[in-house]
């Protein structure tokens, strides 16, 4: 059996992404909190351009047997980054031989970093960066989409999700993750009502991570 996050091109590129990450308290100590508070999204995606924010090695991990037991087509993720939790998704579509992988970014700085993170990995070929507001450059990507990430900014997760919701495929799995922080409360009441067509769970990985089903 294949895992291609134990092959030592992809290790090498998560280890140091990761050692990157670990110096994001310092950046953001050293960031002017009230300019970051009034901007808008694009504004903020810019000035926390050198910031990882990423899900853990075991949130990813999570996202890779996600991915490997779905066999999704298409895989969405909003909110990229330096393309920590990409790499992860690359990796499972990458062993599972089907499927690809839609990122989505903002920061200018981030796409270019990202994609180059990719290649150096060797799964450029797999994932696609799409640079931009996600709620634009999600908007003509064709379904069905098997698996979502959702990692962008927090109130923008539940209209990402309904953007996406005619595209997605019976029993597709969407992941939140963060969802310890406040913002996310509207977004845990909608999946959580069943109503509304999922079945939802969170497990306790890092801020914590929300994987609801569409049922
Ligand atoms: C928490 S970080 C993502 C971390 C990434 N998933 C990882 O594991 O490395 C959130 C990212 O979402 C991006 N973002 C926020 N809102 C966005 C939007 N509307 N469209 C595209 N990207 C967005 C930000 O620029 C930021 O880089």
């Amino acid at each position: 059996m294949t895992n291609t996050l134990r092959e030592p091109r992809v290790r090498s590129v998560l280890d140091r992404l990761f050692d990157g990450a670990g110096g994001d308290d310092d950046t953001f100590e050293a960031l002017e909190w009230d300019a970051v508070r009034s901007a808008d999204a694009q504004e903020r995606a810019d000035l926390l351009a050198g910031i990882y924010m990423p899900i853990s090695a075991r949130g990813g991990d999570l996202l890779y047997a996600l991915v490997r037991a779905s066999r999704p087509e298409n895989v969405v993720e909003f909110g990229t980054s330096f393309g920590i939790s990409t790499l992860y998704l690359a990796a499972a579509v990458a062993d599972n031989g089907k499927g690809h992988v839609y990122g989505t970014e903002m920061s200018e700085a981030k796409v270019a970093a990202a994609r180059k993170n990719l290649d150096e990995a060797g799964l450029g070929g797999v994932a696609t960066i799409l640079p931009g507001d996600a709620r634009r450059t999600l908007a003509d990507l064709k379904g069905p989409i098997g698996l979502v990430l959702l990692d962008g900014w927090k109130e923008l997760c539940l209209p990402v999700l309904r953007d996406l919701e005619p595209r997605l495929a019976a029993g597709a799995v969407v992941v939140a993750d963060d969802i310890d922080q406040e913002s996310m409360a509207g977004y845990l009441a909608y999946v959580r009502d069943p109503a509304n067509g999922y079945v939802s769970v969170a497990l306790p990985v890092e801020d914590g991570m929300e994987i609801s089903c569409r049922a």
